[in-house]
């Protein structure tokens, strides 16, 4: 299965991906292409393993320069990765059931416009909420609205700070990951 993954920030669900790969848990899946909205360390992680990467910078045009880049390369998948552009309808129709996302929460709470990285942990604390997770789903227009894949939940001892909670959440992002490429490269 061929994927292309899109990147934003600090790169650590994409080389999550890389070493699932490296190690033999992903058999059968290959990184084509990685696309960045933003310069940022996932830049560098791709290019330290040598995977085409593209930098696309201009918001207002992502979608159709993604699309542009995607163009003959027979990508199976999308991977939304620590990923914090809105993708276009006209975009996101075009790769309908094949394209994913991580969220750091367990949706349909706290997701949608706003509700990316510490914001949600923040947001989840400010509530006392006693358990959080991670969430893999379809993408479709609605932001954080597609059909749930896999979702897993722990709960959060009473005085947890937001810096333990974006961990122990990337852990969870990590096994659900690699599980839903996995269950989907079938
Ligand atoms: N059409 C869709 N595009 C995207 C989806 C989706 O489900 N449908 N998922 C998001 C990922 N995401 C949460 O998992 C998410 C990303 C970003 C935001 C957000 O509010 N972004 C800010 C800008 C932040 C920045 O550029 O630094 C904003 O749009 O104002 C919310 C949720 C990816 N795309
Ligand atoms: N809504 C999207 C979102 O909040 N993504 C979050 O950005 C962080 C950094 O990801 P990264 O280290 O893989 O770049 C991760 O916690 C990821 O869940």
């Amino acid at each position: 299965m061929k994927i292309a993954v899109f990147v934003s920030g600090g790169g650590t669900n994409l080389q999550n991906i890389i070493d699932a790969i490296q190690d033999g848990s992903l058999p059968n899946v290959e990184i084509s292409m990685v696309i960045a909205d933003r310069n940022c360390l996932a830049v560098e992680r791709a290019l330290d393993v040598d995977i085409p990467t593209y930098l696309l910078e201009d918001r207002k045009a992502f979608s159709e320069d993604a699309q542009h880049n995607l163009e003959g390369e027979e990508i199976d998948l999308i991977v939304l990765a620590g990923f914090l552009s809105i993708l276009s309808k006209e975009f996101v129709e075009k790769w309908e059931n094949k394209m994913i996302n991580v969220h750091p929460a367990l949706l349909p709470k706290y997701g949608g416009k706003g509700m990316y990285g510490k914001k949600v942990h923040e947001a989840v604390l400010a509530n006392n909420e006693k358990e959080s997770g991670a969430t893999v789903h379809y993408v479709t227009a609605g932001i954080d609205e597609g059909e749930i894949i896999l979702q897993q939940a722990f709960p959060i001892k009473p005085g947890e700070n937001v810096d333990w909670l974006a961990w122990r959440i990337s852990q969870v992002e990590k096994e659900i990951l690699i599980e839903a490429i996995k269950k989907l490269a079938k």
